[in-house]
């Protein structure tokens, strides 16, 4: 999908250990104050080549933009100038950013779920199974790893995928008739660790919290009223996983080097709105620049990480670009033997919605290197037909299965098979 040679650069910080990780991340943290939350422009880019010696702890990381989440609620304006800057990628922008300084409640959640995750991955194999995504017509579950692949290479990783949970009762009281209703339901909840189910709840419902005010701060910084793309989200379509990167073999590592362990998952840009994206301490996560460079996103304790999906990129007409991101499997160094968690969450306009691009005068698309071109990756104008298009297409075997009266034709669209709409 995406070129190799784009593969290149090495996240900057991967072979130091944590220590010196924490107190790097202190310096870049002082420095961002003193110079106000603003992101700071020419400020992304690593060089080619770097060893843990040659880093002196005073020179700030590159690193995303930090918004500090206060502002959001505090100074919705400004907050809209930083999130316009930081997503504006071609006027030194890095097309997405942090969401910094959490409330603590938050942090704790957020603590505690990383922990769950964790723990479920840890469980075993049989005992996962038990909640095999392949028995859910909305794709939910776990997916053990090799299960999906991504820019035609199987990711390094195992996950549980989760969603709005809806009874097959409400949802007959307001189905549409529409196909896309058919992602709609309920989830497939581990028995144990038992405190997953209300931790992800309670995430799944502070996330959908923060994803509305951050869609109010992007339509302010696009010169709309801060309500104005409300509408869209009035059942947004949820979904969010916990994902578990393992340890790569010693032998792989003796082998290859941190160099060449490869991906976790490739080169993407998601399909919805907004991304938030909690990770651990581990690192990996890394952005594509306009000069098609790749940028790390360091964890720093206490934020998420916002990119933006292909909805806003269509909308805006690519003003602001759908954020394209990979993860490095795990070094050894910095994750010690326990692999990677994350836990993405994504905001997605309602199924019912058509997306149509935006009246915005004057605005026009950066340049950018790397990237795939709207022919090569159309999106269906209907946001839920989008989504079952996605679903159906990465996951064909269970497509075939729960939806046998459907097929996905080659330009995307599912359509039944005997052509009733
Ligand atoms: O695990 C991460 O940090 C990113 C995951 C991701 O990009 C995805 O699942 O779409
Ligand atoms: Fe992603």
């Amino acid at each position: 999908m995406f070129s190799r040679a784009l593969h290149g650069r090495q996240a900057l910080c991967s072979g130091l250990p944590r220590a010196a990780k924490a107190l790097q991340r202190r310096a870049r943290r002082v420095d961002l104050d003193a110079a106000s939350f603003l992101p700071r422009a020419g400020s992304f880019s690593s060089p080619s080549s770097s060893s843990s010696s040659s880093v002196p702890l005073e020179v700030p990381l590159p690193g995303l933009p930090e918004l500090e989440h206060s502002r959001l609620l505090g100074d919705l304006p400004g907050f809209a100038q930083a999130l316009g800057k930081a997503c504006r990628v071609g006027d030194g922008g890095a097309g997405c950013f942090l969401v910094t300084g959490l409330p603590p409640r938050l942090q704790d959640l957020h603590e505690e779920l990383l922990e769950t995750a964790r723990a479920f991955f840890a469980r075993p194999a049989e005992e996962k199974a038990l909640v095999d995504y392949r028995q859910s017509p909305q794709f939910r579950g776990y997916m053990w790893q090799g299960a999906e692949n991504t820019a035609g290479r199987v990711d390094e990783r195992e996950q549980i995928e989760f969603g709005r949970e809806e009874t097959l009762l409400q949802i007959e009281k307001e189905a549409s008739g529409r196909l896309f209703d058919r992602l709609r339901g309920p989830n497939l909840w581990p028995q144990t660790p038992p405190t997953l189910r209300p931790l992800v709840t309670a995430w799944l419902h502070e996330m959908e919290e923060l994803s509305l005010g951050l869609t109010r701060a992007l339509a302010l910084s696009l010169g709309l009223e801060a309500e104005a793309l409300d509408h869209y989200f009035q059942a947004p379509h949820l979904q969010a996983k916990l994902v578990h990167y393992p340890q790569p073999s010693l032998a792989s590592y003796t082998a290859q080097g941190e160099d060449g362990l490869g991906l976790g998952v490739g080169a993407h840009s998601d399909s919805g709105f907004l991304t938030l994206l909690l990770q651990d301490e581990v690192g990996g996560l890394e952005f594509l620049d306009s000069s098609g460079g790749w940028v790390p996103a360091n964890p720093v304790k206490g934020s998420v990480v916002c990119n933006l999906g292909e909805v806003v990129q269509l909308m805006t007409r690519g003003v602001y670009p759908a954020t394209v991101h990979r993860v490095r499997r795990p070094s050894l160094k910095a994750s010690q033997g326990l692999g990677r968690i994350s836990a993405p969450f994504f905001w997605n306009p309602s199924l019912n919605q058509e997306i149509e691009p935006l009246n915005l005068p004057g605005a026009t698309p950066p340049k950018l290197v790397g990237r795939l071109g709207e022919s090569q990756n159309r999106m269906l104008r209907s946001y839920g037909m989008n989504a079952f298009k996605s679903l159906a297409r990465s996951h064909p075997t269970v497509f075939a299965r729960h939806h046998p009266d459907l097929t996905c034709m080659s330009d995307g669209q599912v359509v039944r098979r005997d052509g009733e709409r």
